[in-house]
């Protein structure tokens, strides 16, 4: 596979990684405006680096675009005299509508919205992904260079902001609560580093309870809670001061401004 990656920012370096980690790609094209920052990525002899987003389209089939929005639009025009059928346009960009690509690019090229996460660097990502018309041949293609980079759906495009939420931003939620826990096994006499081992790979324990086990969270509480226990005192004084509640009304939150952005 030919990828470039186009914004080699945040996330652009995270799919980089993953990528290096799962040696699939023959050629890895990596842009930005200021290379400076990842010129030692040549150092993995398959991957070049240039501020040339043409060249990094003429080398590559499938194109991932990782700018921000308010870059994309100048970024796609640049390019779109490149594009040829054998051209996967991939973009991660928050807010930006199929349509919105089409009238750039035209309905007849192959264009795939993804939604991953920074975990892709560790190859764990949960990617959400849609296609227009011509790109649904193509979505395979993607489902398979996301599900080597962890775990991907296909879903539909008017959810995408609500996915942005839940997987992208999710990241963000999950630390917090990851951090909160450290924060309380200190309090109760661990050191820093023991506490965020025993609180991050508790979460990971419970995640995977789900993912393998197949069961629903509150299945796996029940086994959990002894009666009059330590367990249930702990959850129920943790809902008095609005845990879910507060989870909730985050990722509404979070959800509302997504819409406000997307409507600019
Ligand atoms: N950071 C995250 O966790 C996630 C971000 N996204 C989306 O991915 C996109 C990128 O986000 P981040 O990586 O956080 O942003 P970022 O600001 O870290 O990265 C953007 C990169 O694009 C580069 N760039 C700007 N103009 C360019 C040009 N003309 N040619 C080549 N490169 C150019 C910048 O130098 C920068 O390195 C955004 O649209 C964001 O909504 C989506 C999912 C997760
Ligand atoms: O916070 C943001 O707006 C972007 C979109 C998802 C992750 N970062």
């Amino acid at each position: 596979m030919k990828i470039a990656i186009i914004g080699t920012g945040n996330l652009g370096l995270s799919i980089a990684k993953g990528l290096i980690k799962n040696n699939t790609t023959t050629s890895l094209y990596l842009t930005k405006r200021n290379t400076e920052s990842i010129e030692n990525w040549e150092e993995y002899g398959n991957v070049k680096v240039t501020a040339d987003n043409r060249e990094a389209v003429k080398k590559s089939d499938i194109l991932i675009f990782a700018v921000q929005p308010n870059q994309f639009e100048s970024i796609l025009k640049e390019i779109n005299d490149l594009l040829h059928e054998n051209h996967v346009v991939i973009s991660t960009i928050t807010g930006f509508k199929i349509e919105r690509m089409e009238s750039i690019l035209g309905s007849d090229t192959n264009i795939i919205r993804s939604m991953p996460n920074t975990a892709i660097s560790v190859g764990k990502s949960m990617t959400c992904l849609c296609a227009n018309e011509k790109g649904k041949k193509r979505i395979q293609l993607a489902e398979a260079i996301f599900n080597g980079l962890g775990t991907s759906i296909i879903i539909e495009e008017r959810l995408m902001q609500a996915a942005t939420v839940i997987c992208a931003s999710g990241i963000a939620f999950w630390m917090r609560l990851i951090r909160a826990t450290t924060q309380g096994a200190i309090q109760l006499g661990f050191d820093a580093e023991e506490a965020q081992q025993m609180a991050m790979q508790t979460c990971a324990g419970a995640a995977n309870l789900l993912i393998q086990g197949g069961n629903h969270p509150e299945q796996e509480i029940d086994k959990v809670t002894t009666p009059r226990g330590c367990t249930i005192e702990g959850l129920n004084e943790m809902e008095h001061q609005g845990l879910s509640s507060s989870l909730i009304r985050g990722i509404v939150a979070s959800f509302n401004k997504i819409n406000q952005i997307a409507e600019k």
